[in-house]
């Protein structure tokens, strides 16, 4: 069987995989990769020195890629993911593993347009695998066997944390750790805006608020590091910090964010139930 992985929609999340498994070390002349727009093909063709063949201008470009391949890594929008698997289905390689990155779209639902019995992995990854840095949360599909897990978790396991989730988990684990990077940064905007409503100017407000959320990031990375323990040993027994944790709790900070998340799982359970829909009309 061939090293060979296609990335078949590559943007920011398969972009993302891409560029932690060249930087892990693994072979660009083993990685081919499709984007829709021509001038994606060869801006990504440049930056990463693999092959990219563009939809537009070539209208079976994710058949031609997955031709062959032993991992295919399906990285289009939810709505576009069926169309792909059906374009693959008649050239998947006998033993190829399909794996889908796509939010929402279940296991049943990438199954429904593949070959039979076609190994099939659903996984949740996140942004900062480009930097070793991501969480890769993953389900095997009904005709994935240990072998075929394990091979996914081996070359994921360059990108950062990769776990083993029982399906149903994975749309939590989406809300947590897929859309997480996004609230990570929300807080740094956050946190910058309100160093300008302090007087700071906008620019200095930007990079204090920026290398505070990336040291403090360093130091969640450290073995064994606990939040809650890093949070009070900054804040002073009746000092300064206490008073902003005041407001946040006071406000009700924590029950917000757990309201996001919940929101972004129940939306992740509408697309589920939107794309079933779309199919019963078509
Ligand atoms: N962006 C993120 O942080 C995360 C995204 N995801 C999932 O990744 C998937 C992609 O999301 P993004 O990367 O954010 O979107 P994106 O829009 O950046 O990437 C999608 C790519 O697919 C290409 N594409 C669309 N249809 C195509 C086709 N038929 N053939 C070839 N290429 C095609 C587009 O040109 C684009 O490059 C979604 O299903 C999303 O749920 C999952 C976890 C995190
Ligand atoms: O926003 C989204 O739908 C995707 C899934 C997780 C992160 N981005």
């Amino acid at each position: 069987m061939s090293n060979l992985i296609a990335f078949l929609g590559t943007g920011s999340m398969n972009g993302a995989i891409m560029g932690g498994l060249l930087a892990a070390g693994y072979p660009k002349t083993d990685i081919i990769a499709t984007v829709r727009r021509r001038e994606s093909a060869s801006e990504l063709a440049e930056r990463y020195g693999v092959t990219v063949i563009a939809s537009e201008e070539e209208s079976d470009s994710n058949a031609q890629a997955a031709r062959g391949a032993s991992v295919v890594i399906i990285g289009v929008k939810p709505v576009g993911v069926a169309a792909v698997a059906r374009e693959i289905a008649p050239v998947l390689a006998p033993g190829a593993v399909v794996v889908s990155v796509a939010a929402a779209v279940s296991v049943e639902q990438l199954e429904r347009d593949l070959p039979d019995g076609q190994p099939v992995i659903r996984t949740m990854p996140n942004t900062p695998a480009r930097l070793g840095k991501g969480v890769v949360a993953l389900s095997a599909g009904t005709h994935a066997t240990r072998e075929h897990v394990e091979k996914v978790v081996k070359l994921f396991s360059g990108l950062g944390l990769v776990v083993e989730v029982p399906e149903a988990q994975i749309a939590a684990a989406s809300a947590i750790s897929g859309s997480g990077p996004a609230y990570a940064f929300y807080l740094a905007e956050a946190m910058a805006k309100a160093g300008e409503a302090l007087g700071l100017d906008a620019g200095l407000a930007l990079r204090l608020a920026r290398e505070t959320v990336v040291g403090a990031g360093y130091m969640l990375d450290e073995p064994g590091a606990d939040p809650a323990a890093l949070r009070r040993a900054v804040t002073s027994p009746r000092g300064t910090t206490e008073q902003a944790i005041r407001v946040f709790d006071e406000r009700g900070l924590p029950g917000i964010i757990a309201d996001g998340a919940r929101a972004a799982l129940a939306r992740s359970e509408e697309i589920t139930r939107e794309l079933d829909a779309a199919r019963e009309q078509a």
